[in-house]
């Protein structure tokens, strides 16, 4: 089966809200949201991947900050390897320019949102770093 090296970014603002991101009807995992991000080009850093994805995808600039976590997840048609990564805006305002929408989400409602199943993981790191931070 194929695999694919992925990282997504959870970027966050002032008031502690993630920029979550909903995957059109057209893409593959239709109707899910996900961290905005992409496939890890050959000679790329996971940071520069996030910064070139985040800037095709959202018209924005990145500042990219630690690994949250990593996981590998076998959907029926692909092996996702996904890392995720801290991240912050920079520069711009973030525009959905491939998503059906993007949305800052407050860290309580996080989890009502149907996420891509390799996210979870990510979810759930995101709210038991709150509750000890
Ligand atoms: N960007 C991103 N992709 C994710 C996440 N969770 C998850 O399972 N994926 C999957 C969806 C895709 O199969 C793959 C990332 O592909 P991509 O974002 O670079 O490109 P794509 O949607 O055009 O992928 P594809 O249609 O060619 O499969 O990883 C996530 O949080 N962010």
């Amino acid at each position: 089966m194929k695999k694919v090296k992925v990282c997504g970014a959870v970027i966050r603002n002032d008031q502690n809200e993630i920029l979550c991101a909903l995957r059109s009807p057209t893409m593959s995992l239709p109707n899910l949201w996900e961290f905005p991000g992409g496939k890890i080009e050959e000679g790329e850093t996971a940071e520069e991947t996030l910064v070139r994805e985040i800037k095709e995808e959202l018209g924005c600039t990145i500042e990219v900050y630690d690994k949250i976590e990593e996981v590998e997840y076998v959907y029926p048609h692909i092996i996702v390897n996904l890392i995720t990564y801290e991240a912050k805006i920079i520069d711009g305002r973030p525009q959905a320019k491939e998503h059906a929408k993007i949305e800052w989400i407050p860290l309580d409602v996080l989890q009502q949102l149907n996420w891509a199943p390799a996210d979870i993981p990510t979810v759930k790191k995101l709210l038991a770093n709150k509750i000890y931070k």
